[in-house]
């Protein structure tokens, strides 16, 4: 695969060891709910709910809370390196900077894999149910004020916080995604439940990260990284799809994602309770996400009154987050630090 065009050098690179400054990159637990059942939106009550987490800086009662997106994990060092690190977004020579993997994951935290066995079953799991683990975890770290940053489910899940913890959140970044799901989206997770449905055991969850991943590119980025033929005879982009399903299917679980997806697409706030946050939000939308069209982004701007729209110009898609952040990081970084001009998008 060609390499990715990066339009702009986000900012100059700091040495390798300064990235992420506490020294201590390893995954944390804490078990939480010890005393008192986490009551679940689904009425079933859990209690002593492990969470997998890291931290980044020295701890303080205002921190940056990073929410990852549907298979992502605590890690952000590894998978977010544009934004970690002195002189980023999430900086750890000045904030404390803290990401838990999700209540229903598989990177650590109690999800399915856990459940199992237990009369527990396949809870269903809300993304307000995770911000209420989220809270617990905060306390329990004695953080008392968070910025939250989220992208893809991170950025529902940064709206299930503002509806669940309006008290503790500061600002919110919602980077390429919607205020609730759309029948669209609904309809491609639900492609994908249907998948590991028929094929339980693995190759069903393949299939469904073929179905997702073409969400995550567009059209013209697949055209530009996947033409023509890897191995005689067959596509490359049906060996690309194929060899992405191999790799999710290494490192995730399928009752997680069928947790996890359920989640995103129950996410249905109503206007009545979006109209009520009152926290600055900036939401940002990728100009070629087919998942989450930027204008169906952009409509956050309307339903909550104190939102602002950025655009990231990508033609990589959904996934441009990760993969093609371009300005992306300076323009989080001035607004979550509140500087009055952080150079709006002139659609914006
Ligand atoms: C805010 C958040 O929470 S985000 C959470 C973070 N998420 C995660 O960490 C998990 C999700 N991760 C991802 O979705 C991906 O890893 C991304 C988006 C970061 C990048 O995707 P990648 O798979 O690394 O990149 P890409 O799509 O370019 O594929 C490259 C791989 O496909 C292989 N490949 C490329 N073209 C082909 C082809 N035609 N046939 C077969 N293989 C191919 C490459 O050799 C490369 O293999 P490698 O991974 O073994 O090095
Ligand atoms: N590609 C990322 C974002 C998808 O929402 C992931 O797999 O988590």
């Amino acid at each position: 695969m060609t390499a990715l065009p990066r339009t702009l050098s986000p900012l100059p690179l700091p040495p390798e060891d300064s990235r992420c400054c506490d020294g201590d990159l390893k995954v944390k637990t804490a078990t939480l709910f010890r005393t008192a059942p986490l009551l679940l939106d689904c009425g079933r009550p859990l209690s002593d709910v492990r969470v997998a987490y890291h931290t980044y800086g020295e701890a303080q009662e205002e921190a940056t809370l990073v929410l990852h997106a549907l298979t992502g994990n605590s890690a952000v060092h590894e998978w977010w390196p544009d934004f970690l690190g002195a002189g980023r977004p999430l900086d750890p020579t000045r904030d404390f900077v803290v990401c838990a993997n999700v209540l229903g994951g598989c990177a650590g935290t109690d999800g399915p894999a856990q459940w199992q066995g237990t009369g527990l079953g396949d809870l269903a799991i809300s993304l307000r149910d995770m911000a209420r683990v989220g809270r617990a975890l905060l306390e329990h770290l004695g953080v008392r004020r968070v910025r939250v940053i989220g992208a893809s489910m991170g950025g529902l899940l940064a709206y299930a916080w503002l509806l669940e913890c309006p008290d503790l959140v500061a600002r919110a970044v919602v980077i390429g995604a919607p205020v609730r799901h759309s029948p669209w989206a609904v309809g491609l997770n639900s492609a994908a439940r249907a998948a590991i449905r028929a094929a339980p055991g693995g190759e069903g969850l393949k299939v469904a990260r073929q179905i997702a991943m073409l969400s995550y590119r567009s059209p013209e980025s697949l055209a530009q990284t996947q033409a023509g033929q890897r191995r005689p005879g067959v596509h490359a982009v049906t060996s690309y799809l194929e060899y992405q399903g191999e790799k999710l299917l290494a490192r995730f679980c399928e009752r997680s994602y069928v947790a996890l997806t359920g989640a995103m697409d129950n996410f249905q706030p109503g206007d009545a309770e979006l109209a009520a946050v009152r926290v600055p939000v900036l939401a940002v939308g990728i100009s070629s996400d087919v998942l989450y069209p930027a204008a169906e982004v952009r409509a956050a701007t309307d339903a909550l009154p104190n939102a602002t729209y950025w655009e990231l110009s990508s033609i990589h898609g959904h996934d441009a987050f990760l993969m093609d952040a371009g300005e992306l990081p300076q323009r989080v970084d001035a607004f979550l630090r509140g500087e009055a001009e952080f150079g709006l998008h002139p659609s914006g």
